[in-house]
């Protein structure tokens, strides 16, 4: 497990992050979301040394990190890194034997790779001839090709098209499946629910928010949807409730309390037949709009 402790970074006058704790469990995908300038790609730099940080701790199953733990990570910079002028295939292998593999391991890892973005037969070509969601591919093969055991990667999925996220997130799975906690941020709140198993909200440098789904989802509010016969209408003159919305037979409710749940409900039989009652299960994406929410 990766474990990030009161991490602070200051700029001059500017706290660009702010006392940040988080873990990143082992063999799970961490979503790391926020605004603009929230401070998350100053939080990533630190995590890889390649920033220090004003004060704070980075652990790796609870050592504090050196540069040769360091260097068996997977990292995807923001400001990405490859070189534009030379073959794609040629600077992975030179990459990949940087991380100490050997000339051929290197070859056959990276033309797997190159193979799975659809890339194979444009190893010889200059990464600046690619197009943009293509170089991409080629940034994200570098920072997978020395099967890493903690990956950092910042924003890897914008300028993606469907075939390539899909092949990117089957690349990351087999990561976590041998144990590899995988960090990586990004403003697209669609992948983040559908692949993160924790989520970390940062907002102006501070965590507002961060755990697995499932706790998150637990902090959330109370909502439940509500088909009645024949008008749910009645819903919005009950005590302790907010109606977010009613469409004929079926409302959607905040209760403040599993009390307020319960006299609704009671209330809703006494007036006729309840169709269903449920509690809606909210999105990651959902939580992160909540929770950001000013
Ligand atoms: N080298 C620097 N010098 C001064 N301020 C900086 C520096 N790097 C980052 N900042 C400031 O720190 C804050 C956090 O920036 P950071 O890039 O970490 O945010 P972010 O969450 O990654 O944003 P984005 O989603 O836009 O990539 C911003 O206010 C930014 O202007």
């Amino acid at each position: 497990m990766l474990q990030v402790q009161n991490l602070t970074r200051t700029f001059g006058d500017k706290v660009a992050v702010d006392n940040v704790s988080f873990d990143v469990p082992s063999g799970q995908m961490t979503g790391f979301v926020g605004a603009n300038g929230a401070g998350k790609t100053t939080t990533m730099r630190m995590i890889m040394g390649v920033l220090s940080a004003t004060s704070g701790d980075v652990l790796l199953d609870g050592a504090p990190l050196t540069a040769l733990a360091r260097s068996t990570f997977g990292y995807m910079p923001e400001e990405r890194g490859l070189y534009p002028k030379q073959p794609i295939l040629d600077q992975l292998i030179y990459l990949g034997q940087l991380h100490r593999m050997s000339q051929s391991q290197a070859r056959k890892g990276a033309m797997d790779l190159l193979e799975r973005f659809g890339l194979g037969g444009r190893t010889k070509d200059k990464l600046e001839s690619l197009s943009l969601g293509n170089q991409q591919r080629v940034q994200i093969a570098a920072s997978l090709l020395h099967k890493p055991n903690v990956l950092i990667l910042d924003e890897p999925f914008s300028g993606l098209d469907p075939v390539a996220v899909d092949s990117m997130v089957e690349l990351l799975r087999e990561r976590t499946s041998a144990g590899v906690p995988v960090l990586f941020s990004s403003h697209q709140l669609d992948l983040v629910d559908r692949l993160c198993d924790s989520m970390v909200v940062l907002q102006q440098g501070k965590v507002i928010a961060s755990g697995t789904g499932d706790a998150l989802r637990a902090r959330a509010v109370n909502r439940h949807r509500i088909t009645v016969s024949p008008d749910a209408g009645w819903v919005r003159d009950e005590p302790g409730i907010r109606v977010l919305d009613v469409a004929g037979p079926t409302a959607v409710l905040e209760f403040d309390d599993d009390d307020a749940r319960q006299r609704l409900l009671a209330t809703a039989l006494t007036r006729g037949s309840v169709e269903e009652f449920a509690p809606i299960r909210p999105s990651l994406s959902e939580i992160y709009r909540e929770v950001t929410a000013v």
